[in-house]
């Protein structure tokens, strides 16, 4: 039988305030057995983009990268937003390593080709490592990765922080029994935008077409369920969407194929 594995990811409101990235922290510490971490950080991202006098654009949950952005993505999602997180589970006794795909070589990606929306240095993944990351996670480290991927010509590339989660739960499902865990500020995937205990408590890819179709799944929602469906049709045991402060995966949506 598989080991357990429990892959979470957590997203830009949760990362940018203090104390609800402290409270997700702890609750992952006590987390038993193997984990790793993959955090987004796109907020954050924004407003030091403006404070910077650099404008943020997005289209369809992705971020339009030029030159001067992906300088930026990479000081604050490589360094600030990530080495927080790391002394942050430190301070709780989790040996944690921050990752960026570079490391290691660990995810390599390809700049996305420009199609009718030229995304810039945006990157598509190609390659995740298992092997470096079932190294360092059997002996007890717990990689905490960053939204960012490396082209293997010495290139840098932004990566949506949750196909990251989505091609690491792939790639590690052969070793491990893995669960993956998308966590943000809301109770799941939500039928009604203004009743927060709309729950939706299970979604197939039936239900999610109907309710694309229907302007109840949008924005963000539609790339976080597009990998979770993925991850599910790759042998990921399972895939919850839920609320930062629910991280056992008792509540919120279940992915199922
Ligand atoms: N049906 C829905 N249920 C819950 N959230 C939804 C729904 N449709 C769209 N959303 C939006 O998706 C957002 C989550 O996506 P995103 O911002 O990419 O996540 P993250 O915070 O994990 O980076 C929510 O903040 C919410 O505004
Ligand atoms: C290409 C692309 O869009 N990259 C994302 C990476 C960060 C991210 O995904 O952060 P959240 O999880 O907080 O949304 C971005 O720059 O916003």
């Amino acid at each position: 039988m598989k080991e357990k594995l429990t892959i979470v990811k957590v997203g830009g409101k949760i990362v940018e305030e203090a104390d609800t990235l402290s409270q997700l922290l702890a609750d992952f510490s006590a987390i038993p057995g193997y984990k790793l971490l993959v955090h987004g950080g796109g907020r954050s991202a924004t407003k030091i983009a403006a404070q910077l006098g650099i404008e943020s654009k997005m289209v369809d949950g992705r971020r339009i990268t030029d030159a001067e952005t992906l300088k930026v993505v990479t000081m604050v999602y490589g360094g600030l937003v990530n080495k927080n997180i790391v002394a942050g589970l430190q301070a709780k006794g989790v040996n944690a390593v921050g990752l960026t795909g570079a490391d290691m070589n660990v995810i390599r990606s390809v700049k996305r080709p420009v199609k009718e929306i030229d995304y810039g240095y945006v990157g598509d993944v190609k390659h995740v490592d298992a092997e470096v990351l079932v190294s360092l996670i059997s002996r007890g480290v717990v990689p905490v990765m960053a939204p960012l991927t490396h082209d293997g010509e010495g290139n840098m590339l932004n990566t949506n922080a949750d196909t990251i989660a989505g091609e690491t739960a792939k790639a590690l499902a052969e070793a491990f029994d893995v669960t993956l865990i998308y966590c943000f500020e809301k109770k799941g995937v939500l039928r009604d935008a203004e009743d927060e205990d709309s729950v939706i408590p299970v979604i197939t890819p039936d239900l999610f077409k109907k309710y694309v179709d229907e302007g109840v799944i949008q924005g963000g929602m539609i790339p976080k369920l597009e990998n979770s469906f993925s991850a599910v049709e790759a042998g990921v045991s399972q895939v919850v969407i839920t609320l930062a402060s629910a991280i056992d995966g008792k509540s919120g949506t279940i992915i199922k194929k």
